[in-house]
């Protein structure tokens, strides 16, 4: 991309370019606590408080991807893949060491942005929840109806949010985050906790995004929820980026290859995850329009 002339070459359906992003956490690790009797447990303990060796996890490596208006794209891998954070750069929270992320709008990604409090009713924190989006007192009187259907806890609405399970919680974070019509809606989990009534109705919601030529992002570990939701997946394994493609094509291959890793067949499990990032065809020329956000990698 050339941003010293701002020339712009974009497809104009897509709403969102990342481009070639790593994320580098620096971390510490410890020796094993091992007890001797000569050092004790709370030597041990000392050790680990007081030490440890910085080394560097690299949560992910060089992806890049377009997404275009009216995708809703899901986010799948085993655990530890990078999802999340993924889902933290392009939200703007976490700055990727190295890469560049472009977007026609702030990214909204559920849950974080509501900063909720226990303490208060729902009913609390949807005002709480709004204000920090940046709605305004007359436009979060015009959603309160909306957002309390959606959350499905009419009968709880007023009750403090620390009496709510997790899937209630949950609920109240995406029904507050949804209501902010976001051109870019990031969810990252929420969908599994909810009963079948809350995931049609949040399935509605996602459908009415896209339809307004949003674009959806959706990290899951159900290729079921996926499948229902997504026409467009992305597979990321340990920081890699393995796939990108037809939600079919995609949980199908990974599928394949969660099955020979967990067979024992590791060998040829590595082997299909090899050829799949080998033949991943180099993405599309891009586009920046003017005046998108960016959120520029490095230290
Ligand atoms: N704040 C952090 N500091 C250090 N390492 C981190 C931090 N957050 C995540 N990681 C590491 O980055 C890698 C990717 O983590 P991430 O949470 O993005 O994966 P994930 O695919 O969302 O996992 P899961 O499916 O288990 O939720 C992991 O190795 C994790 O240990």
């Amino acid at each position: 991309m050339d941003e010293s002339t701002n020339r712009i070459e974009i497809a104009h359906d897509a709403s969102i370019v990342v481009d070639g992003i790593s994320v580098n956490y620096r971390t510490k690790r410890y020796a094993p606590a091992t007890e001797s009797r000569s050092s004790g447990p709370l030597s041990a303990l000392r050790k680990r408080v007081n030490g440890g060796k910085q080394t560097i996890n690299e949560a992910l490596r060089d992806v890049s991807f377009v997404g275009y208006k009216g995708d809703s794209i899901g986010i799948i891998g085993r655990n530890g893949s990078g999802k999340s954070t993924l889902m933290r750069v392009l939200a703007g929270l976490t700055k990727p060491s190295s890469g560049s992320v472009y977007a026609m709008s702030d990214p909204v990604l559920l849950g974080v942005n509501a900063a909720l409090i226990s303490a208060l009713s729902g009913s609390q924190n949807i005002r709480l929840g709004c204000l920090a989006m940046g709605m305004t007192e007359s436009q979060i009187d015009r959603k309160y109806g909306q957002i309390v259907e959606m959350s499905g806890l009419e009968d709880d609405i007023n009750h403090p949010m620390k009496s709510y399970s997790s899937g209630m919680s949950s609920r109240l974070r995406f029904a507050i985050a949804a209501a902010v019509d976001p051109e870019i809606l990031l969810i990252d989990e929420a969908l599994n906790t909810g009963d079948a009534q809350f995931k049609e109705r949040s399935k509605n919601r996602m459908d009415e995004i896209r339809a307004q030529a949003g674009t959806v992002f959706l990290v899951s570990h159900s290729l079921g929820t996926i499948k229902a939701n997504c026409n467009r997946c992305i597979w990321l394994d340990k920081g890699d980026f393995i796939m990108d493609g037809d939600t079919e094509a995609v949980t199908k291959e990974y599928r394949n290859f969660v099955w020979r890793m967990t067979e024992g067949n590791k060998e040829y499990g590595q082997k299909i995850r090899a050829e799949l990032m080998h033949n991943r065809p180099p993405i599309q020329a891009v586009v920046v329009d003017r005046g998108w956000r960016s959120a520029k990698g490095g230290a």
